[in-house]
């Protein structure tokens, strides 16, 4: 157990971190996403005051003994703890029982960040999302509550049976009304999706894991000052801008980060959000590089698995960012690590600005290709409005005045048959 000199500090949201130890596990990693829930905990707004970690014996059956959980009890009472946060997943019922000896509330990992992203959700349909979420992992635990509270009834407690159904059926109904708000929203996103994309603009975004520098390379990229901070899932509302990139339209988004085991009900509950990723033309998939080797991995099979599946053939352009505070030799000896599961990344500080010409570049090269064509117009008023509104759809490379007006340009190609269409095709 240890108790941080931090609990001096505050007042109030004082919690205890509990990790059990599991089976195979990697104490490293273990490690390291437990740190993880002391950032989570931070950005929920408590103050972390004491720690308390099962160690792990060879024959042990990786429970939460009673002792533990009464040295738990203690600890909460000693520090006057509001609260109790497990790493681990636990079933409604361990939450229940340990509640009840602590005489605290206790939450796991997933029960915390729903609080961030409810703390974060400022849109009608950012808050739509994180009560979907939250209906959605509460209809087992009402079921288990409901039958625990039953299991402790004395005789004479009557119609907790109708007050199961009834709370049951209110939440599904909550969920239904819900979805069907979302599911509308996302028909305008896909309409505004199709738009865009008639309108010339490729749909580019950032995903990755949450402080990997996402929205701080929107910020360079795009000149804009969204919010950034040192604290994870500091992004939760998706942000759109326009991209310049010589000519090649595209609109760039910043949303919410992955984090390792995030819950397929959040996700779920985020699909609409997380569709500007799953659904656009390219992915920069951007990744802290000052990280040891192991936790960079760790992270990008994080943002894979929530990727994989979801984005049918969309191409991905890994971004080593933070390479500021990394050497050189350092940064070779990580890519000897990782470069298997990152092939050709591009390297960037986007706090100091570094690397952004290669990534532009780096782009171009990956939106879906253009069409070079030579075009003669009428030297004309007609032939004019076609040449500026050329200048407006593509890259305009050539221009020639004579009796016509010869031009060399590109531009997708609904843009090419368009110009075809317009001049009939002698003139092309
Ligand atoms: N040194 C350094 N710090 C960086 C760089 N890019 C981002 N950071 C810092 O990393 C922290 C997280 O940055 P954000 O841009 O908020 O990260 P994010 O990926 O948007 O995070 P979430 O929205 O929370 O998922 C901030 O403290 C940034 O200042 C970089 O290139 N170099
Ligand atoms: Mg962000």
């Amino acid at each position: 157990m240890k108790i941080s000199a931090e609990q001096k500090l505050g007042n109030g949201n004082r919690v205890i971190l509990v990790k059990r130890a599991t089976p195979n596990s990697d104490s490293e990693r273990e490690e390291y996403l437990f740190q993880e829930l002391r950032e989570l905990a931070k950005a929920a707004g408590y103050l972390p005051v004491g720690e308390l970690k099962q160690t792990r014996y060879p024959d042990s059956k990786y429970q939460l003994g009673k002792g533990k959980i009464e040295e738990l009890a203690e600890l909460v009472r000693s520090i006057g703890a509001d609260k109790v946060i497990f790493y681990n997943r636990l079933s409604t019922t361990q939450l229940f029982n340990i509640s009840e000896i602590c005489k605290c509330q206790v939450i796991d990992k997933f029960q915390l960040i729903l609080e961030i992203f409810a703390k974060r959700a400022t849109t009608h349909r950012s808050k739509l999302q994180v009560e979907l979420a939250r209906l959605r992992y509460e209809i087992p635990r009402a079921r288990a509550v409901v039958s625990l509270a039953k299991k402790e009834e004395r005789a004479g407690f009557m119609g907790l049976g109708d007050y199961e159904d009834s709370y049951e059926q209110d939440l599904k109904k909550r969920i239904a009304r819900i979805e069907s708000e979302l599911e509308s929203a996302e028909k305008d996103d896909e309409s505004l999706r199709a738009l865009r994309h008639k309108k010339g603009f490729s749909l580019i975004s950032l995903a990755g894991y949450t402080n990997a520098g996402k929205s701080t390379l929107f910020n360079a990229i795009v000149s804009e000052s969204v919010d950034v901070r040192n604290m994870l899932f500091t992004t939760l509302v998706p942000t759109t801008r326009a991209l310049d990139l010589g000519g090649r339209k595209a609109l760039l988004t910043d949303t919410v980060g992955f984090i390792e085991d995030l819950p397929h009900w959040l996700v779920d509950a985020f699909k609409s959000t997380l569709n500007e990723i799953f659904l656009s033309d390219l992915i920069l998939l951007v990744v802290d590089a000052n990280e040891k080797p192991e936790m960079i991995l760790l992270k990008l099979a994080t943002s894979h698995d929530t990727l994989w599946d979801r984005i049918q053939g969309v191409p991905i352009i890994t971004v080593l960012n933070k390479v500021d505070l990394v050497d050189e030799s350092r940064l070779d000896s990580i890519m000897e690590q990782i470069g298997y599961m990152a092939p050709n990344p591009v390297f960037v500080s986007a706090k100091k600005g570094i690397g952004m010409d290669v990534l532009k570049a780096e782009i171009v090269k990956h939106l879906p290709p253009w069409c070079f064509c030579s075009l003669s117009l009428p030297n004309s008023e007609e032939g004019m409005s076609i040449l500026s509104w050329l200048y407006d759809e593509g890259i305009v490379h050539r221009v020639e005045f004579g009796e016509q007006i010869h031009v060399d340009y590109e531009a997708r190609t609904e843009i090419v048959n368009k110009a075809h269409a317009l001049l009939g095709p002698k003139e092309v």
